[in-house]
């Protein structure tokens, strides 16, 4: 295997859709979120804060009364109704057993570009467009039923290995993240160990859902999931300023991250 390539944010500025004159809301893209939970509303509420925050024209939030509720009342640019979009983001703060199974075939059954993560994961069979998986090493042991630790001591082997096993760009989580697709793995080490905190990762996943929508018409997922790690590991550095952060802190620093990225 080759040796991971570091992506730097000369790579991620490359990934940023910065909007003209002539774009609108539907131009610059729509991005369908089905996250979130009765039990875990508070990651659906983060994974939208997120992707507002990086940029895309709308939202579009499908979920469960509770979730949809604290969605609206954090971020009342987000749609809650169904209707045309570029990109999914499924899965986040969802337990495979409690989800709306028939909600989330629907959209993967479209075609478009989807980002599966947590009680999504296993969905991966049923999605007829490209796809990028999210796990931590957990989870990506549960998917490929492997050892948790054999992960954790070779992650970026298991991120080539389970991106060739599932035939879909794998990003793998950690104080490194690798990303895995067709003939290439990348390494993005943009986080401080702050970060490790619950719904670090479902904001990440709003970040990523984010950057797809903005580039359905040829999304080059790779490309798209480091940039959005290395957004994610910025947003946290300067959230975390060498202290703890919040994920809402992280979310708030991301257009400045951005900024300085396409300047
Ligand atoms: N704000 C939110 O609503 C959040 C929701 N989350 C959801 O929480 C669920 C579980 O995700 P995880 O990433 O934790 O799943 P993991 O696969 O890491 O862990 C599974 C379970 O193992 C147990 N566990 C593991 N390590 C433990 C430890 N050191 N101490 C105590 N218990 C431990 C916990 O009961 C945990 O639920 C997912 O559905 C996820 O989406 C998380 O994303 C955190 C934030
Ligand atoms: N020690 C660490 N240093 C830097 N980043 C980390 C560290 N541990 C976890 N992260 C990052 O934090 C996020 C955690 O995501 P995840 O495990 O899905 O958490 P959650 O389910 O609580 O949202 C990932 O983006 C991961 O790369």
């Amino acid at each position: 295997m080759t040796d991971p390539t570091p992506w730097t944010p000369a790579d991620a500025a490359r990934w940023i859709a910065v909007p003209g004159p002539d774009d609108d809301k539907y131009s610059r893209g729509v991005l369908g979120i089905v996250t979130g939970s009765d039990q875990y509303p508070g990651a659906a509420v983060l994974g939208v804060e997120a992707a507002l925050r990086t940029g895309v024209g709308m939202v579009r939030y499908l979920g469960p009364r509770r979730a949809t509720d604290l969605v609206l009342h954090r971020r009342p640019e987000a749609v809650a109704s169904d209707g045309r979009v570029q990109a999914w983001l499924l899965g986040s703060g969802m337990d495979p057993v409690d989800r709306d199974t028939t909600l989330m075939e629907r959209a993967l059954d479209q075609g478009l570009p989807v980002v599966l993560d947590g009680g999504a994961l296993d969905l991966r069979a049923r999605a007829r467009g490209p796809v990028v998986l999210t796990p931590h090493y957990r989870e990506l042991a549960r998917v490929l039923g492997a050892d948790a630790s054999e992960i954790a001591s070779d992650p970026a082997g298991w991120a080539s290995r389970a991106s060739v096993e599932l035939d879909a760009t794998v990003l793998l989580k950690g104080h490194s993240t690798y990303v895995a697709g067709p003939g290439v793995l990348l390494r993005v080490s943009a986080a401080p160990a702050w970060l490790a905190t619950a719904g670090a990762g479902d904001a990440l996943g709003g970040i990523l859902g984010a950057l797809v929508a903005t580039h359905a018409a040829d999304p080059d997922l790779p490309a798209l999931a480091a940039t959005a790690a290395l957004v994610h590991g910025l947003a946290a550095e300067r959230a975390s300023a060498g202290g703890p952060l919040t994920i809402l802190d992280l979310c708030a620093s991301i257009p400045a991250v951005i900024a300085e990225l396409i300047s």
